[in-house]
């Protein structure tokens, strides 16, 4: 809310089969059906065996992984479906995350958390996929819903400056603080935009302070693993939802996240690495002479947010919750101090860690080999191996994040020959 505004618990897939290390490949799904019995497996509109990969069977264990494309009048999308080796039956699971564009594409399993897909016929940004199959968060959503589950998240070169949690009790100037920091960086940092069931405010916009949600659409988010946490604040339910960062971080921006304290202890215990500051006021009378001056809350609203203050600055000492305090008693003082700490964290230098020129172009790469760390990728467009651009090495040393969220930490670069390539295979 720049400033207007501001959970628990990010989420992980039974396991029990035993997987032979090397067992693992990628066959299509006709040579499947060539080499051993099958149970019947009718999937409407499926294209399956082409050239053009709009198919694959993938070998994981005892399962086998059937990602295809189905047409229906408006739109493809991927179909996917399981064949369970053991009790010889077909599994439709639950589809968790946004799906790849649906063109064309080609797939491997990389290990038995996950399978790559890359798609044809969009840019070479929007191409890389990861089919989660039993990742963390696959196992813990599988457990939540009973059932087979498995993940998409789109793979994102480089990686990003970590996002900054900001908390502090309600009126001490939060808000205050993070809009004159969009204001003086516009492109250097990005808010993310919380949900919340409480009413807006006059002069508050859902979608830019907020997104205002119902209650019950809100728990079911929450209950299908979209938000990284949620908490239930002075008498309403707030929460960041895992878009709501991710989209800040993928235009470039650093994400600020204004969150309450259950907020940031739930964030701390997730899998985002964050720098996490806490915001006190200088006196709690003039927290208090804030909050009415605000004049944005009723008397008994007050009352319960100064009660829930005491609260949150007790915690403010949590042991390893906060990284730096900062106190808001001289607006300007503080938020030079705020800046302070900002560039003094630099370990995380922006770096796309992309060495491909343009990755808005059209691509058409194919999966040709896959290395320990490496996935070599051949251009279709037609032209030989000779240009640079033809053979594409995608490194998957440094991965990090994943579904819900997006896995960063891509690394592209082209290679000058075949042999260089098939150096790397050997
Ligand atoms: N250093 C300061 N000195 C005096 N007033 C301040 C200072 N910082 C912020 N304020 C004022 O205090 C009020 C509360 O600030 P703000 O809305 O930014 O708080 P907040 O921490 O974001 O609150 P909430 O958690 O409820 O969203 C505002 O009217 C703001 O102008
Ligand atoms: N745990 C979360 N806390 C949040 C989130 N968004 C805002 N907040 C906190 O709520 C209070 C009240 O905000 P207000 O806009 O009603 O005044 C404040 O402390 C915010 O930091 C969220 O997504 N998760």
């Amino acid at each position: 809310r720049p400033p207007a505004r501001g959970g628990a618990g990010i989420a992980g897939s039974r396991r029990g089969s035993e997987r032979t290390p090397g067992s693992s490949h990628l066959l299509p799904i006709t040579a499947y059906f060539m080499g051993e019995e099958a149970p019947e497996f009718r999937v409407d509109r499926i294209t399956l065996g082409s050239k053009d990969c709009q198919e694959n069977a993938i070998v994981v264990g005892d399962k086998t992984y059937v990602i295809g494309r189905t047409d229906d009048d408006s739109k493809s999308s991927f179909g996917i479906k399981i064949l369970d080796k053991l009790t010889q039956t077909w599994i439709v699971p639950t589809v968790l995350g946004a799906q790849p564009p649906s063109k064309s594409h080609s797939a491997i399993l990389i290990n038995e958390e996950k399978i790559l897909v890359v798609e044809k016929g969009v840019s070479l940004n929007d191409s890389i996929w990861f089919l989660e199959i039993d990742t963390p968060f696959v196992k813990q959503q599988r457990k939540i819903k009973g059932s087979e589950v498995v993940s998409w998240s789109k793979g994102v070169l480089g990686v990003a400056q970590k996002p900054v949690v900001i908390s502090g009790p309600s009126g001490v100037g939060k808000g205050t603080l993070i809009a004159k920091l969009m204001k003086e960086y516009p492109s250097k940092f990005g808010f993310s935009v919380s949900h919340t069931t409480r009413s807006p405010r006059v002069k508050e916009i859902d979608g830019v302070h907020y997104h205002f949600a119902g209650r019950s659409k809100m728990e079911q988010d929450i209950s299908e693993g979209e938000f990284l946490e949620f908490a239930h604040v002075h008498g309403n339910l707030y929460g960041t939802s895992i878009e709501a960062v991710e989209s800040v971080t993928d235009e470039g921006k650093r994400c600020i996240l204004d969150i309450d304290v259950q907020g940031a202890r739930s964030v701390r215990a997730s899998s985002l690495e964050a720098i996490f500051i806490f915001v006190c006021p200088p006196s709690f009378e003039e927290l208090e002479k804030r909050l009415r001056a605000r004049g944005t809350e009723t008397e008994e609203q007050i009352q319960k947010r100064l009660r829930n203050a005491r609260a949150e600055l007790d915690q403010s000492n949590s042991p390893g919750l906060f990284d730096h305090l900062l106190v808001n008693d001289n607006l300007e003082a503080c938020y030079e101090n705020l800046k302070k700490l900002l560039s003094l964290d630099d370990d995380h230098k922006d770096s796309d860690g992309c060495f491909i020129e343009d990755g808005k172009a059209t691509a058409c790469y194919s999966i040709m080999s896959k290395t320990e760390s490496e996935v070599f990728l051949q251009s279709e467009t037609g032209e030989v191996v000779k240009a640079a651009a033809n053979l594409l090495a995608v490194d998957l040393s440094s991965l990090t994040g994943g579904a819900p969220g997006r896995t960063r930490g891509l690394k592209i670069h082209s290679i000058n020959s075949i042999d260089n390539c098939l150096k790397g295979i050997r």
